[in-house]
C-alpha cells in the first residue's frame, strides 16, 4: 500500500486503471438515450439507397432546360406522378419531365429535379406540360445513392454516448437492437452510528443520513445503477456484514464515513476482514484527503470521506470516472475548461490541490464562476444548487477576475 499521499493524477491513475469497461448488452433502440455504443457500427447499405428529389418539381433531363428563361421557357410533356414511396420505371425521354415530390426516386431517363417553382404553372395538378423558367443544372436537387452514408463507412464508434443523433443512425440501419456496455451496479454504505435514516426524526447527536442519497443520485446520473443500504452503526462485525450480504455483486462499492484517524473510523479494519487489499489511503487534495481505495478480488472499494462536501468531491473525482471507465466511456475524466471567476478565495494557499464548490453559468458567451458560501467539509447548503467545482492547485490564490480551472458536472445556463 502508498503510505504517501498521492497526487490526486497518480490516485485516479490507480483507480482507473484497476477497472475494465463491462461486458455488452443488446437493448432496445428505445431505451439507448444515454448508454454507451459497445461496437462501431458500418454501414451496410447506402444511404439513400437510390437517387431521390430533394424538392417537390419534375423530373428533367437538364439539356431540356438549357436555354429557358421566363420569356421563352423550355415546354416539357409531363409524362407521369411520382410520390415518395414509387419505385417509376418509365424513362423520361427528351422533351419529357415527370412530375416529383420530395424523397421520390428519380426517374430512369431523368438527371435534375426543377422545383415547382422555377416553372409555369408547376403548382397546378394535371397539367399535361409545364414550362421550365430557368436552366436546371444536372444533378440539381438530386441527393444522390449514398450521398449521405456510403455502404462499408463506419458511422458510429465504439464508446460513443448514444442519443437523439445517433438513435436516427441507427434506426435507418435496421438496428431494433442496440450493443451497449452493461450499467455498473454500485452498492452504497453509510457507516456512523450517529447516522439515522431519513424518514426517522434524528434524536440528539444524530443526523439523517444524506451522504448516501447524494451518492445514489450522483451515481445515476453517471449512467451506474445504486443500491442504497441503510446506515450501519460504527462497528467492525456490523459493517463487514452488511458489505457482505448487500455488496455481493455489485460492479463497484463505495463506503463513506470512517476512513479517518478517529477511535470509530474502521473501515481500514472492515476492508482488511472482507479481504481487500488497500491500493493507497490518502491523496493531496482538500476536502477529501483521506480517500480510501482497495481492491477485494476484482471488486474495486471505494472509502469515501464522512463530510459531506468531502464526499461530493471523492465521488466526482473518483466514482465517477470508475462508472465512466465502466460504461464503456474512452476519456473516463471529467473534462476541465476555464472560466473568469467573479469570486475570490479569502483563504491562504496551501500544497494540496483545493476544490471549491461553484456555480458556472454563462454571461454574454462567456463562462463565468462563482463560489459558493461555506467550503468546509462538513457543509452540505454549498452542495445545493452548485454544477461546478473550482480547481485550485497546491499553492495557488484565487483573486476576483482569475482564470480558474474549472470541472463542470451539471448543467450550464445563464444567471
Ligand atoms: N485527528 C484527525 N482528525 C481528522 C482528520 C485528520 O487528519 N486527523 N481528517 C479530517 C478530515 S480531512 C476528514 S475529511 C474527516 C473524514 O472523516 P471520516 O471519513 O472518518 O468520517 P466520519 O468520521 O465517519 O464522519 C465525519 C463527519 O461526516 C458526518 N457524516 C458521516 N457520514 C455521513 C452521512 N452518511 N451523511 C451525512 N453526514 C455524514 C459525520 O457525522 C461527521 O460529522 O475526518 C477529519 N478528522
Ligand atoms: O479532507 Mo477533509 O475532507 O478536509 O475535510
Ligand atoms: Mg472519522
Amino acid at each position: 500500500m502508498n503510505t504517501q499521499p498521492l497526487t490526486i493524477e497518480e490516485a485516479q491513475r490507480l483507480v482507473l486503471e484497476a477497472v475494465d469497461p463491462l461486458p455488452a448488452e443488446l437493448i432496445p433502440l428505445g431505451d439507448c438515450t444515454g448508454r454507451i455504443l459497445a461496437e462501431d457500427l458500418y454501414a451496410d447499405a447506402d444511404l439513400p439507397a437510390f437517387d431521390r428529389s430533394m424538392m417537390d418539381g419534375f423530373a428533367v433531363r437538364s439539356a431540356d432546360t438549357a436555354a429557358a428563361c421566363p420569356d421563352r421557357p423550355a415546354y416539357l410533356t409531363v409524362i407521369a406522378e411520382i410520390a415518395a414511396g414509387e419505385d417509376p420505371v418509365r424513362p423520361v425521354g427528351p422533351g419529357e419531365a415527370a412530375r416529383i415530390m420530395t424523397g421520390a426516386p428519380i426517374p430512369p431517363g431523368a438527371d435534375a429535379v426543377c422545383r415547382f417553382e422555377a416553372t409555369s404553372d408547376g403548382f397546378r395538378k394535371n397539367v399535361p406540360r409545364v414550362g421550365v423558367l430557368k436552366p436546371t443544372s444536372e444533378g440539381e436537387n438530386i441527393a444522390r445513392r449514398g450521398e449521405d452514408i456510403s455502404r462499408g463507412g463506419r458511422v458510429l464508434t465504439k464508446g460513443t454516448r448514444l442519443g437523439s443523433g445517433a438513435a436516427a443512425v441507427l434506426a435507418s440501419f435496421g438496428r431494433a437492437e442496440v450493443s451497449v456496455y452493461r450499467r455498473p451496479s454500485v452498492a452504497i454504505f453509510t457507516a456512523g452510528s450517529e447516522l439515522v435514516e431519513i424518514t426517522e426524526q434524528p434524536g440528539r447527536g444524530q443526523i439523517r443520513s444524506s451522504n448516501g442519497w447524494m451518492l445514489a443520485a450522483l451515481v445515476r446520473e453517471a449512467g451506474g445503477l445504486p443500491r442504497l443500504a441503510k446506515p450501519v452503526p460504527d462497528g467492525i462485525d456490523e459493517l463487514a456484514a452488511a458489505v457482505t450480504s448487500e455488496g455481493e455483486g455489485a460492479d463497484l462499492l463505495v463506503t463513506t464515513g470512517g476512513v479517518s484517524v478517529g477511535d470509530y473510523d474502521l473501515i481500514p479494519a472492515v476492508y482488511e476482514r472482507l479481504g481487500a487489499r488497500t491500493v493507497f489511503w490518502k491523496t493531496q487534495i482538500r476536502p477529501g484527503s483521506p480517500v480510501r481505495f482497495a481492491l477485494r478480488g476484482r471488486q474495486p472499494v471505494l472509502g469515501v470521506s464522512g463530510n459531506p462536501a468531502a464526499a461530493f468531491v471523492n465521488a466526482l473525482l473518483f466514482v465517477v470516472p470508475v462508472l465512466r471507465k465502466m460504461a464503456g466511456l474512452p476519456d473516463p475524466l471529467p473534462p476541465t475548461v476555464q472560466a473568469v471567476s467573479v469570486s475570490g478565495f479569502p483563504k491562504p494557499p496551501i500544497k494540496p490541490v483545493r476544490y471549491l464548490q461553484a456555480h458556472a453559468y454563462l454571461q454574454e458567451g462567456r463562462l463565468l464562476v462563482e463560489l459558493a458560501c461555506g467550503q468546509s467539509a462538513g457543509m452540505i447548503g454549498s452542495l445545493a444548487g452548485t454544477n461546478a467545482l473550482v480547481r485550485l492547485p497546491g499553492g495557488a490564490s484565487l483573486r476576483e477576475g482569475d482564470l480558474a480551472d474549472v470541472l463542470l458536472y451539471g448543467e450550464v445556463r445563464s444567471k
